[in-house]
């Protein structure tokens, strides 16, 4: 106590002319003291306000009163300024990432799980920062990169194994377009639906510009009664794609994919003909789906037809680079698909992809073109047989003819 008293006694000093050994016994006997006993003490008395570097509890005094306020050069210290420029930097470094993930996700950059993750981090920060996310609005006005999810403009609604995958995949090559990578199967789970609701079905969707469309391909919608009118009432004017192959290499290439999901499946011949009737087995599902015209009434008593275009498969996979231009048009998005997009991947039996900006190549996962097995000429005739009635009516409702119809 006794070294205290003399530091107040010298208190009217000046700064500069006190001396190393007082100011560091001014360090030690502060030190000593807690921050609360220190202000509840008060200065002592006599003491004036205007020196209050001498007084026993000028570091916390300090602080509060010019430190905080960042009146006074003389309290910051290099040690207070190294600490605020590597915090600083940190914050600059973690806001350009964020900033860097969310131009990512509007596709401006290349996008992978990392980036999606940094990009729900902001998504986080934004949501439950309201100041910032004010501040972060402005700048995407700015710069004009306002991307939110939208219900898609296009849905690919069917037929499963007719191709949609490929379709899918090339409309993303296109910068007009975003879609997600996954089937997404809303309009055809009731209990998706009932639990989930439509808001959630938007935010499967990924974030889009203003001139970008949205498409989602979920193949199996075709066959579920209640997806047109579902479609239509979430947004009627959606546009719809579907692809239509040859109802036996469908079902055949349906079978291929059970089989590799169900080694223990009897062979094709026993499975799609009854044993007990002797007749095509209608009760396999993916024997129904391939009679398209059964479905397909259900889609044109909701849709105009002007708002579904048919796609034939084998056409598609001949002659990628003319569909595809027949789709942009259909789908009002600007001519960007060329003949250097497409290449023919002898191995794969389909075209693949050239990517634009890399010169890489892309083509489908292994699940798509799987060898089908010889099937019996006389079973391919009765299914064909089978087929027959249900392709002469779709010719009539459409007032279109397939190759195989
Ligand atoms: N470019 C192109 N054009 C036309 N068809 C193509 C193309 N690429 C792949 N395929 C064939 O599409 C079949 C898979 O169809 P999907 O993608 O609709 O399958 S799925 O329903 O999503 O599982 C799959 O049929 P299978 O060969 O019978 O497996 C593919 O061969």
């Amino acid at each position: 106590m006794k070294m205290i008293e003399r530091l107040q006694h010298n208190s009217n000093k000046s700064v500069g002319a006190y001396s190393e050994r007082d100011s560091k016994e001014l360090r030690n006997a502060n030190s000593t003291f807690s921050l609360r006993e220190n202000f509840s003490r008060g200065p002592p008395s006599g003491e004036t306000m205007h020196a209050p570097v001498y007084f026993p509890t000028t570091r916390h005094f300090l602080w509060m009163t010019k430190c905080v306020g960042m009146k006074s050069r003389k309290c910051i210290s290099r040690s207070h300024i190294m600490p605020a420029v590597v915090l600083m930097t940190v914050v600059c470094v973690l806001f350009c990432i964020i900033q860097a993930c969310s131009l990512s996700h509007a596709g401006q950059i290349g996008r992978n799980s990392s980036t999606s993750q940094l990009y729900s981090l902001r998504q986080y920060l934004v949501r439950n920062f309201k100041g910032w996310s004010a501040q972060n609005d402005q700048i995407r006005r700015l710069t004009m990169v306002k991307e939110q999810n939208r219900f898609p403009s296009c849905i690919i609604f069917g037929v499963s194994k007719g191709g949609t995958r490929a379709v899918c995949e090339y409309l993303k090559l296109h910068p007009d377009v975003v879609a997600p990578s996954d089937e997404i199967h809303f309009y055809d789970n009731l209990t998706l639906q009932k639990e989930k609701g439509v808001d959630w079905y938007l935010r499967q969707m990924p974030a889009s510009k203003p001139n970008q469309i949205t498409v989602e391909k979920s193949p199996d919608y075709f066959q579920h009664p209640q997806s047109a009118r579902l479609i239509y009432e979430t947004n009627n004017c959606t546009k719809l794609l579907l692809l239509l192959r040859d109802p036996v290499e469908r079902l055949i290439s349906q079978y291929m994919q059970l089989v590799e999901k169900n080694p223990s499946l009897p062979a094709f011949e026993e499975w799609v003909i009854d044993p007990i009737t002797g007749e095509v087995n209608v009760k396999h599902p993916s024997v129904m789906v391939s009679a398209y015209s059964q479905y397909l009434g259900d889609w044109l008593s909701v849709f105009p037809r002007d708002q579904i275009h048919i796609i034939e498969s084998d056409s598609l996979r001949v002659h990628p680079l003319e569909e595809m231009k027949i789709v942009e048009e259909f789908l009002k998005i600007r001519p960007y698909f060329t003949e250097g997009d497409f290449y023919f991947n002898v191995s794969r039996g389909f075209y693949c992809n050239r990517i634009r900006a890399t010169g890489k190549t892309k083509c489908l996962g292994k699940s798509k073109g799987r060898e089908h097995i010889p099937v019996k000429s006389e079973i391919l005739e009765r299914l064909h047989k089978f087929y027959l009635p249900y392709n002469q009516e779709l010719n009539r409702i459409l007032k279109m003819k397939f190759p195989w119809s």
